[in-house]
């Protein structure tokens, strides 16, 4: 039995978000806690076709790549009872159909020290997938998401809130990859800076 299906039984299924996800969920959730998972880091290696880029100019979004070392910082959201076949066919079509993630299970630790870890599911691009770009330097990756946009908008949009996000709910975080890709985007277009994130007020609201 898969993972959500055993959870499904729970009534209670939460799930990790550490790129569009943290800023943009789109799917009802009971509440949300903001933490991270260890062994990963988040890297801007996935290309992107339909939302940020498109086919002959596919953008570059975040995926996780396994890092003994590494922790990535994002939003664990609890979905209940009813809610849980919807959104779980929603981020079927958002993140497998159309962005070439698969779901994998990970430990989430919440920020709050007091609080539990807990098991939720992710969504992450492997380097087997098609529209997976990998490594490349810091400056190249900002060159490419400098130039991008796709259906849902430019692909500096998705870089700069995720990096608001970090900021505003992950400050004592350090994300020498993400902050040093937003900074060479924005000496070229200092003007997208102002882009700004739901904070975890808003988030906790449900009005993402
Ligand atoms: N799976 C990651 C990344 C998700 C992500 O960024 N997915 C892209 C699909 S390629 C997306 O939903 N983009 C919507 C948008 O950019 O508006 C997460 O948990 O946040």
């Amino acid at each position: 039995m898969k993972f959500h299906d055993i959870l499904k039984e729970r009534n209670s299924l939460w799930i990790f978000g550490y790129g569009s996800l943290v800023w943009k969920p789109d799917f009802t959730y009971k509440r949300c806690k903001i933490g991270y998972i260890k062994g990963y880091k988040r890297r801007f290696w996935h290309g992107d076709d339909f939302y940020r880029g498109d086919k002959e100019n596919p953008g570059r979004v975040v995926t996780l790549v396994e890092d003994q070392e590494a922790c990535t910082w994002g939003v664990a959201y609890e979905v209940t009872h009813s809610k849980i076949e919807d959104s779980l066919q929603y981020l079927n079509m958002r993140e497998v159909v159309l962005g070439g993630y698969i779901t994998e299970t990970v430990q989430f630790i919440p920020k709050e020290k007091a609080q539990c870890p807990l098991l939720a599911l992710v969504y992450i691009a492997t380097p087997d997938n098609p529209i997976y770009l990998g490594p490349a330097s810091d400056t190249e990756i900002a060159a490419q998401i400098a130039k991008c946009s796709g259906n849902t908008g430019h692909n500096i949009e998705y870089l700069v809130r995720l990096a608001e996000f970090m900021r505003l709910n992950c400050p004592e975080v350090e994300d020498e990859h993400l902050f040093s890709i937003e900074a060479a985007v924005l000496n070229t277009f200092p003007e997208c800076g102002g882009i700004k994130a739901p904070d975890q007020k808003t988030l906790l609201l449900g009005t993402a």
